[in-house]
């Protein structure tokens, strides 16, 4: 794995300077041939968080990208958009919402089904979780075909929310850097090795 992004201008030519933190972050995720399924190569932030130091850049990597933008909520997919999503919220001052798998969240819910690379799946928020117009970030550890980060995106925009960017810690090789899914920025950290 190797160190991508957090692409600022800088100078003249628009020099691109990387965040030494970046380096530290991507060297902590292991990767695991042939998990859950033969062919995958699994990117597993658990080795991540055993580094206190290393965890609190990741989180304040994306708390100083968020603090300034009127953020009122972010949405984290279950279950390691749970890790990070509630330590950036509590730091930009927004509220969480769980983004849960199906059958998990009492009351009355939207539902999303959508693709994985290994197999299918479906996410759930509760009705009223989020208002109509509210600015809302996801976060998740990894975007891989983006499946997951476009239900999410469908079930905020079903409820009226602005969804200002996506956000995980890795993305797989074709999601170099800032790219967009259903037309919303995504922002990753690191490239996995894969
Ligand atoms: O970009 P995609 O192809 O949609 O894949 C990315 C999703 O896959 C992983 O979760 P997973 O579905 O394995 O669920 P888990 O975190 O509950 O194990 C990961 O945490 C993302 O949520
Ligand atoms: N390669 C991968 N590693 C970890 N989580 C994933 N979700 C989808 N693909 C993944």
């Amino acid at each position: 794995m190797r160190e991508k992004m957090l692409e600022e201008e800088g100078g003249e030519n628009g020099a691109v300077a990387v965040d030494p933190r970046l380096k530290a972050i991507s060297e902590s995720i292991r990767v695991v041939p042939h998990f859950p399924k033969p062919g995958i190569m699994f990117n597993d932030i658990t080795t991540l968080l055993l580094h206190p130091g290393v965890f609190k850049d990741a989180v304040d990597i994306f708390v100083d990208r968020y603090r300034h933008m009127t953020i009122s909520a972010v949405a984290g997919i279950e279950a390691r958009g749970f890790i990070f999503g509630p330590a950036i919220a509590l730091a930009i001052g927004a509220k969480f919402i769980p983004l849960r798998k199906p059958k998990k969240l009492p009351g009355e819910v939207i539902s999303e089904k959508y693709v994985l690379e290994y197999g299918t799946d479906c996410l759930e928020m509760h009705v009223g979780a989020v208002q109509p117009e509210e600015r809302v970030i996801v976060i998740d550890d990894l975007v891989a075909t983006g499946g997951t980060l476009c239900a999410a995106i469908r079930l905020l925009e079903r409820a009226g929310a602005e969804v200002v960017e996506c956000a995980c810690l890795i993305g797989l090789p074709k999601f170099k850097g800032y790219c967009r899914l259903n037309g919303k920025p995504v922002y990753v950290l690191v490239e996995s090795r894969q």
